[in-house]
């Protein structure tokens, strides 16, 4: 039997899979009646399997301008007449200021449903070059699968523009962009263990007809984008992994997130490109189901604080969807909505998401993969409780205040829960987009960018450890970033700080024994690793202080250290005897992000002059006084 074809061994790791889902079982069988039981388990088993599709989102089309203008307000319920039409933004000054917006629509007219909004994928241009409805391409793609395989070209405004615009666009890979769905989110341990049940079966099942067809027609050539390796790294597999956490969301959807930034060297490409369909964004809460967790949240009579309320999410992430609505004094807010259950499913979704991960092999060695998935718990329940974020934000409010070109929004504690956040709405360019933009802004973005990441760890050490570009949204008018998602901030130890900061600077100043020194100090390494390791760990080390080595700006542009530190990666993994500190997880992934949005913007940045600057005010050695630095009074 050819190596590649099912192997005994996985239907056995299955087994154990169905073992623990059993266990699951039998919980809440000791606690629940019969009735809600087999109403849970049918459920789950049609809708998280993929038998039921959920419903698809409607969209509007954009060429008639009566059903576009209909589809943008279709979804906002107005709950109070005292101010008819008047929504506030902040202006230059930040102040309040009122506009107009016309035809607001009756209370019922928004009963039918969630429409989305025309602005939100008006058009999409497919691979002949023509530009089609989204609603007429929606037409050709099949229920339930990854619906569009398109090229869709978003300008600065965010709005998109096809090759059969006539406007001048850069060429951009092909995105593979799923509809959301709009679907109940799993909400017990059980339900959420029977979506993994239901994974685990489909994914061996896809397993069997891979092995079938390759046993029938041969190995996939490279070309077929198939992994030659296994028959579970399938294209198809990959995709109902990728379907599946959108559909569960919660820790297992971010966990996927998380893969899917990494790089091929860790993660097999298909399942990265089905990773990439996952980091777009989950399906989306019903009407009803959002309005239970609002109402458990703040009460009933939420509506009384507020003027209207958008149900057409402006966002569906791993936790939480994001609403807005409208204040009494008119103020736009962004309401964060968490996804019922989530919180209480982290322990149990993340065993599932490990013994999955066991059963594929996906892992490589090296990973120290319990030791991560602690840190993985812990960050998200930090991240599932919205108090602890909105006192984050506030923090931040208090510390940036006196900054120039940052911006972190308002939280209002009257609208705000355990979970449910409420804070300013603000606009501008993700981070991603500023690519766009003329150098010199592109500079100066780069170097707020690195300034806020040094001053976050080496003065604030309090930092906001999640580099998502959608968290930076540049506002080029006020010349100003605004900061959002402060869920995965976090206190970094003085002592931690004073050599990390040692580190950095043996980097930039390639100092082979300084490095050698603080990373034993710091714990990356224990002393006793073979010399192949030490010079891989030396030399990522050098790499990443290259753009601090020089004065006079450094051109990410110009650089390849995401690929030289892969290749390092490795060789690390094989030879590490330590799993790194648990500071280090969140850390690296900021630090990495930061250098990534530099290089995606094309950035020309002073690191080095940046780096001296915070060396050279750094205080070193205890300094209890300084360990606090804000308690935060930001919030309205
Ligand atoms: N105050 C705000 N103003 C404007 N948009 C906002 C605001 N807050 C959230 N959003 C929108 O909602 C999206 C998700 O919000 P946020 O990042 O806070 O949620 P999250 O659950 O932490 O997401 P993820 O898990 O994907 O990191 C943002 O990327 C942004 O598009």
């Amino acid at each position: 039997m050819p190596s590649s074809f099912f192997n005994p061994k996985d239907l056995n790791r299955l087994l154990n899979g169905l073992s623990l889902v059993a266990n699951e079982f039998i919980k809440p069988a000791a606690k629940s009646d019969l009735q809600t039981l087999i109403k849970n388990a049918v459920l789950s088993a049609t809708d998280l399997s993929g038998i039921t599709s959920g419903k698809l989102r409607q969209f509007s089309n954009p060429q008639s301008s009566h059903a576009a203008k209909r589809a943008s307000t279709d979804s906002v319920v107005y709950f109070s007449s005292s101010h008819p039409a008047e929504t506030t933004t902040r202006n230059d000054e930040n102040d309040v200021v009122l506009t107009s917006e016309e035809n607001r629509p009756r209370v019922e007219d928004s009963e039918a449903g969630v429409a989305t909004a025309a602005a939100s994928s008006p058009v999409v241009a497919v691979p002949d070059g023509s530009v089609l409805a989204a609603e007429e391409s929606e037409a050709r793609s099949s229920e339930g699968k990854v619906d569009v395989n398109v090229n869709v070209k978003e300008n600065e405004n965010g709005k998109v523009g096809g090759e059969g615009s006539g406007e001048m666009a850069p060429i951009t890979p092909p995105v593979t962009r799923r509809r959301p769905r709009e679907r109940r989110v799993p909400e017990t341990p059980f339900s959420r263990a029977l979506g993994f049940a239901g994974l685990g079966a489909s994914l061996a099942w896809g397993t069997l007809q891979e092995s079938a067809r390759r046993l029938a027609f041969g190995m996939p050539s490279s070309q077929d984008n198939q992994s030659p390796l296994s028959p579970f790294l399938s294209e198809r597999n990959a995709e109902r992994l990728a379907l599946a956490l959108c559909r569960m969301r919660g820790a297992a959807l971010k966990i996927g997130q998380m893969l899917s930034i990494q790089d091929e060297s860790l993660v097999p490409a298909p399942i990265l490109a089905a990773l990439e369909i996952v980091r777009q964004g989950a399906d989306v809460m019903p009407k009803s189901q959002l309005n239970e967790v609002l109402n458990a949240e703040l009460g009933p009579d939420w509506p009384s604080k507020l003027i209207s309320f958008d149900y057409e999410p402006i966002a569906a992430a791993s936790i939480g969807q994001v609403h807005k609505a409208v204040m009494k004094d008119g103020m736009q807010v962004a309401m964060k909505i968490q996804y019922p259950g989530v919180a209480n499913s982290i322990e149990s979704d993340i065993e599932n998401v490990k013994l999955l991960l066991n059963y594929t092999n996906l892992i490589p060695e090296g990973l120290y993969l319990d030791r991560a998935i602690k840190v993985a718990k812990e960050e998200l329940s930090r991240e599932c409780d919205y108090n602890l974020e909105a006192a984050s934000q506030k923090r931040f409010r208090d510390l940036l205040s006196g900054t120039e070109g940052f911006y972190v929004p308002i939280v209002f504690n009257d609208l705000s829960s355990k979970k449910v956040l409420t804070t300013e709405l603000v606009h501008g360019i993700t981070i991603d987009k500023v690519a766009l933009l003329d150098q010199e802004t592109r500079n100066y973005i780069g170097k707020m960018l690195l300034e806020l990441t040094l001053m976050e760890l080496f003065v604030f050490r309090f930092m906001q450890t999640d580099p998502n570009w959608g968290n930076f949204l540049y506002d080029e008018a006020k010349k100003t970033i605004n900061l959002i998602d402060f869920g995965a901030a976090r206190d970094y130890p003085k002592r931690f700080v004073d050599d990390y900061l040692r580190m950095v600077l043996a980097c930039a100043n390639t100092d082979r024994d300084g490095v050698i020194e603080m990373s034993q100090r710091l714990g990356f390494i224990t002393g006793m690793e073979s010399d192949v390791m030490l010079d891989a760990h030396v030399q990522a080390g050098f790499i990443v202080g290259l753009p601090f080595a020089r004065s006079g700006g450094f051109d990410f542009k110009s650089t390849n250290i995401t690929s030289s530190i892969s290749h390092l990666g490795a060789t690390m993994l094989k030879h590490r005897l330590t799993p790194p500190p648990d500071e280090a997880y969140s850390l690296h992934r900021k630090l990495s992000g930061a250098f990534l949005a530099c290089i995606k913007i094309g950035a020309v940045v002073p690191c080095r002059e940046l780096l001296l600057e915070v060396y050279n005010q750094y205080r070193f050695g205890d300094d209890e006084t300084n360990e606090i630095l804000s308690t935060g009074s930001g919030s309205a």
